[in-house]
């Protein structure tokens, strides 16, 4: 069996793509995956960390205006369709499969005018630009969110399948006395963790800073914030001339990026998030109540939509970008921290909505599309 797969630009696409190419590699024996990207996405870092063939196309963005930059982007696109065409060729790839991100565009195109079959996997509540546009040519497209659905057309029957979205494995299989121990998080505290998403967030970071003051030496909390890696030296300069000691017996832990956020989410009791749907995704398997402030400038405003899901089901607080300060969040955090009956009940909301096994879902849905 031999599997293409592509997604790419964020940990949003990336891990989907990672987890289903491990999880097709454990359904059949001797699976040969590649991976295809760009050269300046996360997944050029990320994908060979993790062991996979990885090789790269070149792709740009369409700006969403009429401009010369559009006018390369088309050309820059027919010579990635080209580029796409001629490695599915050497590959000779069984199935194509597509996260999302725009390198997806060209190669499932390509997959789908060589006659391979397709898969695409959207994990949000509104689809992005280049999943809506795949639709057309794809064999199946697996959604996050049974919400998704109405948002595209179908254009072949039985083509749209609600899965849930793809989480790693270790995400469900991390211990909490394992992420304690390997995190340096005191046991004996409501544990919080903050994280903007893949690239991190600057109003959280900005928040964060008075979090910090307000919560430092404070006994019943212990805070795990993940800043992003562009803004981590300044979060961390600013912290420290606040006079809040990070290193010794603090109670706050900031890093720039979690290579292990399975034995994060494992030793969370509540989380801080974005409302990127990977990471929700991973909340709600493990049952994390959560306060979410979604990223005001996603593509047609799909966080808020992805936040909505889990605040309607009573598994998540929203507070939105604009109106996030450091009082507001701190009196989300505080009732949380005085309410334990409202956490245990928000935690119980958030595990109805988890999906742990999409994964294996979207890979057996994936591997039937194999022509005889
Ligand atoms: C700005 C933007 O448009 N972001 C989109 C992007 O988000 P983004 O990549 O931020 O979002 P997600 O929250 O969906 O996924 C992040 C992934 O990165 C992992 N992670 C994150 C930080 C870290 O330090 N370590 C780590 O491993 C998380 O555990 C998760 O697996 O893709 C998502 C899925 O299509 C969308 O819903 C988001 O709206």
């Amino acid at each position: 069996m031999r599997i293409i797969i592509s997604g790419g630009g964020t940990g949003g696409h990336i891990y989907p793509a990672i987890t289903i190419a491990k999880e097709v590699a454990k359904l059949v024996n001797n699976c040969e995956i590649l991976f295809v990207g760009t050269k300046h996405g996360l997944e050029a870092d990320i994908v060979p960390k993790e062991g996979f063939n990885f090789t790269t196309i070149e792709v740009r963005g369409l700006e969403r205006k009429i401009s010369w930059q559009n006018v390369l982007t088309l050309f820059t696109t027919a010579g990635s369709v080209w580029r796409s065409v001629q490695i599915i060729r050497k590959f000779k790839p069984d199935v194509v499969i597509g996260t999302g991100g725009y390198v997806c565009g060209p190669v499932l195109l390509a997959a789908s005018l060589l006659k391979i079959p397709t898969l695409i996997q959207e994990q949000n509540v509104i689809p992005g630009i280049t999943n809506k546009i795949l639709a057309r040519f794809v064999d199946k497209i697996a959604v996050g969110y049974a919400e998704a659905e109405r948002y595209f057309k179908k254009y072949k029957p039985d083509q749209i399948v609600f899965t849930g979205n793809p989480i790693r494995p270790e995400v469900m299989s991390a211990t909490r006395e394992e992420g304690q121990k390997v995190l340096g998080i005191k046991p004996d505290r409501l544990t919080l963790l903050v994280v903007g998403g893949s690239r991190g967030a600057r109003s959280i970071n900005t928040a964060m800073l008075g979090i910090c003051k307000h919560f430092n030496g404070n006994e019943s909390i212990q805070i795990l914030h993940v800043t992003g890696q562009s803004e981590y030296n300044s979060i961390v300069g600013n912290i420290k001339q606040s006079g809040i000691e990070l290193s010794g017996d603090g109670n706050i832990i900031i890093k720039p990026y979690l290579y292990n956020m399975p034995l994060a989410l494992a030793a969370a009791d509540v989380a801080v998030f974005r409302a990127g749907a990977v990471g929700l995704a991973e909340l709600t398997a493990r049952g994390i109540p959560a306060i979410l402030i979604p990223y005001p400038y996603a593509a047609e405003n799909h966080q808020e939509f992805n936040a909505r899901v889990l605040e309607n089901h009573g598994a998540a607080m929203v507070i939105a970008d604009k109106e996030l300060t450091d009082v507001k969040l701190i009196h989300s955090i505080e009732t949380l921290l005085n309410n334990p009956q409202t956490v245990a009940n928000m935690a119980n909301k958030s595990r109805e909505l988890g999906r742990p096994q999409a994964a294996e879902t979207i890979a057996k849905l994936a591997l039937s599309l194999k022509k005889p």
